[in-house]
């Protein structure tokens, strides 16, 4: 049974079902393998962090998720049906995906770009309803946006063009949300509130990230994708160790704890053994 509404797909019982689910999902592109054999799980409304070496396929996982790329072989299933099978519109209300280095198209205001997002919830010559124009407002100010809804797109910095691309994904008001490095471009007080505000939006968020700190301090669980293939999943503490760390990015780390906040943090050093830049 295919479903008919996001209503029905998030009433699916919560414990029994994952949110989103891939099995046995390999990816190949250009006759080379990126993913195999990836088993992941993610849990309704958790933070699942994806993290890996450059060049592991995060991003490629990601826009399989989003349905963007096929897999060569295996399933997602989203709150237990095949992505694969779902119709592209009822899909876009489900899940909103915000790439890595998406520009946008240049030569439109900040606020119409952003309601691209709600290209999904619109009726058939229907315009924007206030409701689109309230999920605008809301998503522009949950990026500290709200100032910039009238400027040319192609005014922005790049920072602020980032974080006008998350609000799109925020205005679609999907229960699940998969984001590729979303910090790429903000300053450290801009990190922190967005990844602060990503925690508090009681969605199912996956989301690449660079930055392991942030890994550690806003994500649930984290999964290290290495060569193609999910090396571990699990909470923050149990994956971010010196031995996985080191396997994953061949690098040395320290756990330190933050001497004000008790925080567990974790500090980096070259392996002199291993052949990296
Ligand atoms: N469209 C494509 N054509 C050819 N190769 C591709 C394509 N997309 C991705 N790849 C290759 O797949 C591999 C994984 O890329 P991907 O972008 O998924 O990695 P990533 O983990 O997100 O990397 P990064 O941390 O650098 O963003 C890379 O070797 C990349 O060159």
């Amino acid at each position: 049974m295919i479903f008919d509404s996001p209503a029905d797909l998030a009433a699916r019982p919560a414990d029994t079902i994952p949110h989103l689910a891939t099995h046995g999902l390999s990816c190949v592109i250009g006759g080379r393998t990126i993913l195999s054999g990836v088993d992941l799980e993610v849990r309704r409304g958790e933070v699942l962090g994806l993290i890996g070496a450059n060049g592991t396929g995060k991003s490629t996982l990601l826009r399989v998720l989003a349905g963007v790329r096929r897999p060569a072989a295996g399933s997602v299933r989203l709150a237990g049906e095949s992505l694969t099978a779902m119709r592209p519109r009822l899909r876009a209300r489900h899940l909103a995906f915000v790439a890595q280095e998406e520009t946008g198209p240049t030569d439109l205001l900040v606020g119409e770009m952003v309601g691209l997002g709600r290209v999904p919830h619109a009726r058939a010559w229907g315009g924007f309803e206030e409701r689109s124009r309230g999920a605008i407002r809301a998503a522009l100010d949950q990026v500290d946006l709200g100032y910039a809804i009238n400027q040319p797109l192609d005014r922005l910095s790049g920072g602020e063009r980032r974080r006008a691309l998350i609000a799109r994904g925020l205005a679609q008001e999907a229960p699940l949300l998969l984001l590729d490095e979303p910090t790429n471009h903000l300053d450290i007080g801009h990190q922190l509130a967005l990844m602060r505000r990503i925690r508090a939006l009681s969605r199912t968020v996956v989301v690449a990230l660079h930055d392991l700190d942030l890994a550690a301090t806003f994500c649930d669980r984290v999964a290290v994708l290495h060569d193609g293939a999910l090396l571990a999943c699990g909470e923050p503490d149990e994956v971010l160790t010196p031995s996985i760390l080191h396997d994953a990015f061949g690098v040395l780390a320290t756990r330190v704890t933050h001497p004000i906040t008790g925080r567990t943090h974790l500090l980096f050093s070259r392996d002199e053994r291993e052949p990296h830049p």
